[in-house]
């Protein structure tokens, strides 16, 4: 769907991307990470054709978006981190200024603004100004007015910054909606426990480069079974952490009086014989759990850890080439 290649891009005097290729696969959720400073809005602003890039391109759907920013801007939707809506405005009449912009007939407006407002469910809101609406409902209307042209793909660059628990739990339904229709999206954010719950690819970004563009699947996958188990017990042992302890293959993370988190070796036969002795000693095992590597202990690792790409490498999950 997008395909980048080889991107440099400079400020006057810093090199913002620094030889950046991926390929974003149709249908998938990809979420753009990396620390304060990386790259990633002007990452967007490149493949949304608003900057041009000093080297490099980037194809969508196999047409060079810089050869022609406008035939792009037809079949891709942008959402940049700070964005403006005319407040004085109604949100039909944004909708159909956008749908204008867009050069979709008159004829048509009526229609795929009412689409528009219902896929973001703000239909209710039709002749309500701009200006009055709350922020999780602005930020609705802003990703109507940048889907309402159907793009085939999306980028939304931190969606959820600003936006409280509910209105961030109501994008992250959106987003899923919208993927489940088939529109492939980009969406970068600082918040890594929900961009868990509905992306299905990570793209990772330190200092202009890739670190790492990898499946969530193939991530979590990584490395074998979790070292790390809980424990749960039907009832509570005072001095649980003293008997745990006390099983020397065993090293103990933390504990309480009817749970506990534990760290195992990666060798079966001795996770059995834990296991085995565990059930043994009579403590009323209820849960011996792998706990599931979180995405933010993913991205802790790989901020740390890996060297950036090396350069001419297209990163992506299909060549599992990410970040080597
Ligand atoms: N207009 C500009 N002029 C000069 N340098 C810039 C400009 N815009 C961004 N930069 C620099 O380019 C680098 C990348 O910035 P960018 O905004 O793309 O990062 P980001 O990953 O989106 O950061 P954040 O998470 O803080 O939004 C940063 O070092 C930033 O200071």
């Amino acid at each position: 769907m997008l395909r980048v290649e080889n991107l440099i891009y400079d400020y006057p005097g810093h090199r913002a991307l620094d030889d950046v290729s991926f390929e974003v696969e149709a249908g998938s959720i990809t979420a753009l990470v990396g620390p304060n400073g990386a790259g990633k809005s002007t990452l967007m602003r490149v493949c949304a054709a608003l900057e041009r890039p000093f080297a490099g391109r980037v194809l969508l759907a196999g047409a060079n978006v810089h050869d022609n920013p406008r035939a792009a801007h037809r079949r891709m939707g942008f959402l940049p981190d700070f964005y403006g809506l005319y407040d004085e405005l109604t949100v039909a009449q944004c909708l159909d200024y956008r749908a204008a912009a867009q050069g979709i007939a008159r004829t048509e407006r009526a229609a795929i603004v009412a689409m528009a407002a219902a896929r973001l469910e703000i239909a209710d809101r039709i002749d309500q100004r701009a200006g009055t609406l709350s922020r999780g409902l602005r930020q609705r209307l802003a990703i109507a007015q940048a889907i309402l042209h159907d793009p085939a793909f999306l980028m939304l660059d931190e969606p959820a910054s600003g936006l409280d628990p509910a209105a961030r739990i109501g994008l992250s339904a959106v987003l899923r909606q919208l993927a489940g229709e088939g529109m492939t999206i980009l969406v970068s954010s600082h918040i890594l426990a929900e961009l868990q719950d509905y992306s299905t690819h990570i793209l990772m970004l330190k200092a202009g480069r890739v670190v790492e563009h990898a499946s969530l699947e193939r991530i979590a996958a990584e490395g074998g079974a979790s070292r790390d188990i809980r424990l749960g017990f039907a009832a509570n042992i005072p001095d649980l952490r003293r008997r745990l302890s006390a099983i020397t293959e065993l090293e103990v993370i933390t504990c309480g009086s009817d749970e506990a988190l534990v760290r195992l070796t990666d060798d079966p036969a001795i996770r059995a014989a834990i296991l085995a002795r565990l059930a043994a000693e009579g403590l009323g095992l209820t849960c011996f759990a792998p706990e599931r590597r979180s995405l933010q202990d993913i991205y802790l690792e790989r901020m740390r850890d890996r060297p950036p790409a090396r350069p001419g490498l297209l990163t992506g999950p299909e060549n599992g080439e990410a970040g080597t």
